[in-house]
């Protein structure tokens, strides 16, 4: 697997940098002096809201009424849908909630009506001194691009709200900060890496009027349990308990009865907490067939499409498949475009508004595409290769015929896709050797004069073979289940400038020391902050800004790069062999379940189609509900029209080819560690195979359809008796 799919485990991996401002340190600079008393406050214990700033539990008639009459005044919208109008109610009620609705289904409006009800109700309710106090809405939200369409949209119906994301100039940054102090900004969003800042969450917790409403968007993300689990979720809880965050909404639109479970003890939320609308959809028809080959499924896709008219969106798992398929169908007749998030910013936008706007537009995408796609008419969503999981595919297919009209949801299984889905879901897995080896390299790291290590998660991770994503959780397990760090704001080994403008007209302390301590190349000026900092005993933040000041006035073209991530050391740091094997064992236990729960997931949506019910049923139950008044069936899935199993045909087990395994024997001389080599052979690409460039040896993925766990098994039987001989 060479080619890069759109990472499943992450969003947009690139909504989450923070490149070029380094506004983490700038508002560590202003937040010094709050941030250590706020972190002093940390504790382990399960979130509660806060009482000591609640001032009073709203009453029901009132908290109905100004709900409403905000719903028509500032969102010019009729009437609730669904259950937002009782989930509003008591958040203003100030108990905290989980909203379980499908996507579309209007969740935004469950934080962002309380945000803009909490000044209304604290004046009738004559609380507070007025406008400054009423505190404010924060949104953590995973998708920097949906945070900025929320915020556009919120401000066009003269709203106040803002996003903190690395876009922002200084200047921008700083507006916001003064608007949350002096109490006129209602809603704030941000990433869910920003709570590791500590700047931050100083930050918020002085906020005037404090947190009133902390929403967690994409809230399935926080359940180690669920299909999208990410680490800094789990810090969000400590952050809301931090913050003194007076109650919490946690939004999502896929959630089964284990998630919402996890979410809701994350946050001590009771069982009337919970809104979760029907799951449902009668205008939706699910469809399966089952192919051997990719191949032998390409006419009757083109027969689908020619049957169904109407706009379509066809998933498939890796970017490289987007264009060729989309290219065969237009060879076909068929107009279909592709989209994955590789693409430039500008085709992407060409290719959504196209979509938008058209009546008959094909798109053939990796997930990417569809998220913040508000497209009631699409008539078709077609995999083409297996989903994820049965959340994914409950979430794609809800894309499908939002007016309400009938609309097709076809599954395409075949082998291919399979071994896909299965390649992804071992890539994640590192060796036990490789997170030996990172663990012990870590726990023999001096904290800094700061009490902080500093890495460099990008060496690491092609150092010890270990994914980013899974590297990034084997520090949060650090974190959270061992309390040995805290990460804490990153910062940039690297600063360099372009001299744009006079430097020598500011004469400040900080400049001087600036300018004595850069080292001038040909064209970039170099500038080693921390020796900077060491030599004036000037504050590395105070160096930061300096710099970038001079940027923003267009004095330098500043360029940072080498973001080392900095953990705060909370514990001394094992010494002992057997407290370090027993935290490795821990450690990679973990990442071995993960792995599982992975397959497990895949299973599921084969044991979807592959059963003997009704799909919809089926589905439905996955999520914990039920088919309208309990029936049985819905009528129009490919069970309930054929009642026949779609079957997953899988090529006959082959004889194990032991040529092709000592070519790969061959090709690689290594024999330190048998994932590595079962990789190559089963084409799973990772840091270390793509550094040795092994992605583009004829051996990669020369196994391919054979049992991962054989080719372990056999791989590790090589290493042995190598590593005997020597
Ligand atoms: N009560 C309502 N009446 C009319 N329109 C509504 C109502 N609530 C929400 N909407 C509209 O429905 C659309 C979808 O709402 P929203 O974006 O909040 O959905 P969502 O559940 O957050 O979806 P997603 O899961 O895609 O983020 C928006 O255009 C919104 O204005």
């Amino acid at each position: 697997m060479s080619n890069a799919a759109d990472d499943p485990h992450d969003f947009d991996s690139d909504a989450f940098d923070l490149n070029s401002v380094d506004e983490a340190e700038l508002i560590s600079v202003q937040d010094n002096a709050v941030q250590q008393s706020t972190l002093k406050r940390k504790s382990g214990e399960p979130y509660e809201p806060t009482t000591t700033k609640r001032l009073r539990v709203a009453d029901h008639e009132t908290a109905v009424f100004v709900a409403n009459s905000t719903l028509k005044t500032r969102f010019g919208l009729d009437a609730f849908r669904l259950k937002q109008e009782a989930a509003i109610v008591r958040t203003l009620g100030g108990e905290s909630c989980v909203v379980v609705f499908p996507t579309g289904g209007g969740k935004s409006l469950c934080y962002q009506v309380p945000a803009l009800c909490f000044k209304e109700m604290d004046r009738s309710a004559g609380l507070r001194q007025g406008h400054a106090e009423s505190g404010i809405t924060l949104v953590v939200s995973p998708l920097i691009a949906l945070m900025k369409d929320q915020v556009d949209a919120l401000q066009r119906r003269g709203i106040s709200a803002a996003a903190l994301d690395s876009s922002r100039s200084k200047q921008e940054y700083m507006a916001i900060v003064d608007s949350m102090r002096n109490g006129t900004l209602d809603i704030l969003y941000c990433a869910p890496e920003r709570l590791n800042n500590e700047g931050f969450v100083g930050s918020m917790s002085n906020v005037k009027g404090g947190v009133r409403l902390l929403a967690i968007d994409e809230a399935h993300c926080i359940s180690e349990w669920g299909h999208a689990f990410r680490p800094d979720y789990l810090k969000v809880a400590r952050f809301a308990k931090e913050i003194q965050a007076e109650r919490v909404v946690c939004l999502t639109a896929t959630a089964t009865p284990a998630v919402a479970r996890d979410v809701c003890k994350a946050f001590g939320i009771a069982e009337e907490g919970l809104f979760r609308t029907a799951t449902y959809r009668p205008n939706l028809r699910l469809l399966a067939k089952s192919y051997r080959t990719k191949k032998e499924s390409h006419p009757d896709l083109t027969k689908f499409l020619k049957a169904h008219p109407g706009p379509t969106i066809i998933y498939v798992t890796l970017q490289r498949h987007t264009e060729e398929l989309a290219q065969d169908l237009r060879k076909n007749g068929v107009k279909a475009r592709h989209f994955h998030a590789g693409m430039p910013a500008a085709e992407k936008s060409v290719c959504q508004e196209a979509f938008m706007a058209a009546s008959d537009v094909i798109i053939v995408a990796t997930i990417a595409f569809g998220m913040g796609i508000d497209k009631a008419n699409i008539r078709n969503v077609i995999h083409y290769d297996i989903p994820r999981s049965l959340e994914g595919y409950s979430q794609e297919i809800g894309r499908a015929g939002r007016d309400g009209l009938p609309s097709q949801c076809m599954l395409f299984l075949c082998a291919e896709g399979l071994h896909l889905r299965e390649s992804f879901a071992r890539g994640d897995l590192p060796s036990k050797q490789s997170v030996a080896a990172l663990l012990n390299e870590l726990f023999s790291l001096r904290p800094n004069d700061l009490g902080c290590i500093e890495v460099n998660l990008y060496h690491q991770a092609k150092e010890h073979d270990i994914k980013n994503t899974t590297l990034k959780n084997i520090y949060a397990r650090l974190e959270l289940q061992f309390g040995l760090l805290r990460e804490t704001t990153p910062k940039y080994t690297k600063y360099e400038y372009v001299e744009l403008g006079p430097l020598k007209d500011d004469n400040s302390r900080t400049a001087q020391i600036v300018r004595a301590g850069v080292r001038k190349a040909k064209t970039l000026t170099h500038v080693d902050v921390d020796a900077v900092a060491r030599s004036s005993g000037l504050e590395r933040s105070e160096i930061v800004a300096k710099l970038q000041s001079w940027h923003d006035s267009a004095r330098i073209d500043l360029r940072t790069g080498g973001v080392l991530n900095m953990y705060r050391v909370l514990k001394t740091l094992p010494t002992v062999k057997a407290e370090k094997e027993r935290i490795v064992n821990a450690v990679y236990t973990d990442l071995q379940g993960r792995e599982q729960q992975e397959l497990d997931r895949m299973q599921q949506v084969i044991d979807l189609v592959n059963g003997t019910a009704c799909f919809s049923k089926s589905l439905a139950g996955h999520f914990g509900d039920m088919l309208p008044s309990g029936a049985n069936a819905c009528g129009h899935c490919t069970w309930c029209e054929m009642h026949t199993p779609v079957k997953v045909v899988t090529p006959e087990p082959k004889p194990f080819n032991y040529d092709v395994f000592e070519k790969v024997l061959k090709a690689v001389s290594e024999r330190d560690d048998a994932r590595f080599l079962a990789r190559v052979a089963f084409g799973i690409s990772s840091p270390r195979i793509t550094q040795a460039k092994l992605t583009n040896s004829p051996v990669f993925g020369s196994m391919e359809d054979y049992d991962f766990t054989v080719l372990l098994k056999a791989f590790e039987s090589a290493c042995s008796s190598a590593n005997q001989k020597r």
